[in-house]
């Protein structure tokens, strides 16, 4: 099972959504991490199959997703961004209707979905209508049509946006527990929703694939470069201004300041271990992007 893409680009008019991305990806989770405007969703929709590459091909088992897009559609499961639910239905009304969609069996499709509210903790309100649930529960709905037809690639857009911290928690533990032998892409510009599971990660930035790294590797690339300095609250507009702050944390003896940067910020300075989310701000700061 392969997912290629390569040197793929879109445009929309003037407009350079992606450039020149080559990105090879296999079983299990690939996080594709970018701030907003990267390019994250416009790749993902290229690999739904639900626009097509300005140049470039993206290939799915070795057959060109844009000339045959059925080859890869009946593989896939597709939680898109703006992902949306009928509120007058059930999540039972809503999973058979979708499972008709995407044409599958009266039959096979109870089975499935009963599997599907019980494994996504939603048995319980199967009966109750979709308007009534919170962000997580729909999210869950979402996660659950994505993987009626069992796929070999999961497409997830920004999953976790809207959802409290123990639903964010819950996501990512479903995620893992999914992964398999299936290909899942999930993107996020949230680095700790994709530090724990994700063993690959695609940083996107400005339309182009920054890195394509596994989370320790991007660490790694910032160690001796995170320094914590205790400053006066009236000296951070001016740190702010001049380095890439990670975070500024107010305790008894001053502002202590999560710095990445190449040169000690100060005499003071001392170095921190490297997190994922010091080699991400660096990364893209340093493309002069607001992370
Ligand atoms: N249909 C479109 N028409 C014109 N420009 C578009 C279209 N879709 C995306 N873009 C532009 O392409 C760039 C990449 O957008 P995209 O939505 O893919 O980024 P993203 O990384 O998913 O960001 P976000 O998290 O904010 O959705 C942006 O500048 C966006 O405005």
């Amino acid at each position: 099972m392969e997912l290629q893409i390569e040197q793929v680009s879109k445009s929309y008019g003037a407009k350079h959504a992606l450039s020149g991305i080559t990105l090879k990806l296999k079983p299990g989770v690939t996080g594709l991490l970018g701030p907003n405007g990267a390019g994250k969703s416009t790749l993902m929709r290229m690999l739904a199959t639900i626009e097509k590459p300005t140049q470039g091909r993206i290939t799915w088992n070795g057959v060109d997703i844009a000339g045959q897009p059925q080859v890869l559609r009946k593989e896939l499961g597709y939680l898109p961004q703006d992902f949306g639910v009928y509120p007058n239905l059930t999540p039972l009304e809503f999973l058979e209707y979708i499972a008709a969609m995407k044409g599958l069996s009266a039959r096979s499709a109870r089975t499935r979905i009963n599997e599907l509210l019980e494994i996504l903790n939603l048995a319980n309100d199967r009966k109750r209508l979709l308007g009534g649930f919170s962000g997580g529960m729909r999210q869950r709905v979402g996660i659950a049509q994505s993987l009626l037809n069992d796929p070999s690639l999961l497409i997830v857009d920004e999953p976790t946006v809207g959802l409290d911290p123990g639903e964010r928690i819950g996501f990512r533990n479903l995620l893992s527990s999914l992964s398999g032998d299936r290909i899942i892409i999930l993107s996020t510009h949230i680095v700790t929703d994709i530090e724990s599971i994700a063993p690959t990660i695609a940083l996107m930035a400005k339309g182009r694939l920054v890195k394509h790294a596994a989370p320790e590797n991007l660490i790694q690339s910032v160690e001796q470069k995170v320094w914590n300095c205790i400053l006066p609250a009236a000296s951070l507009p001016e740190m702010q201004a001049k380095y890439t702050v990670s975070s500024a944390i107010q305790r008894s003896d001053g502002i202590h300041t999560r710095i990445v940067s190449d040169l000690r910020p100060s005499a003071n300075a001392t170095l921190l271990p490297a997190s994922l989310e010091d080699a991400y701000l660096y990364t893209v700061s340093s493309l002069g992007v607001q992370p």
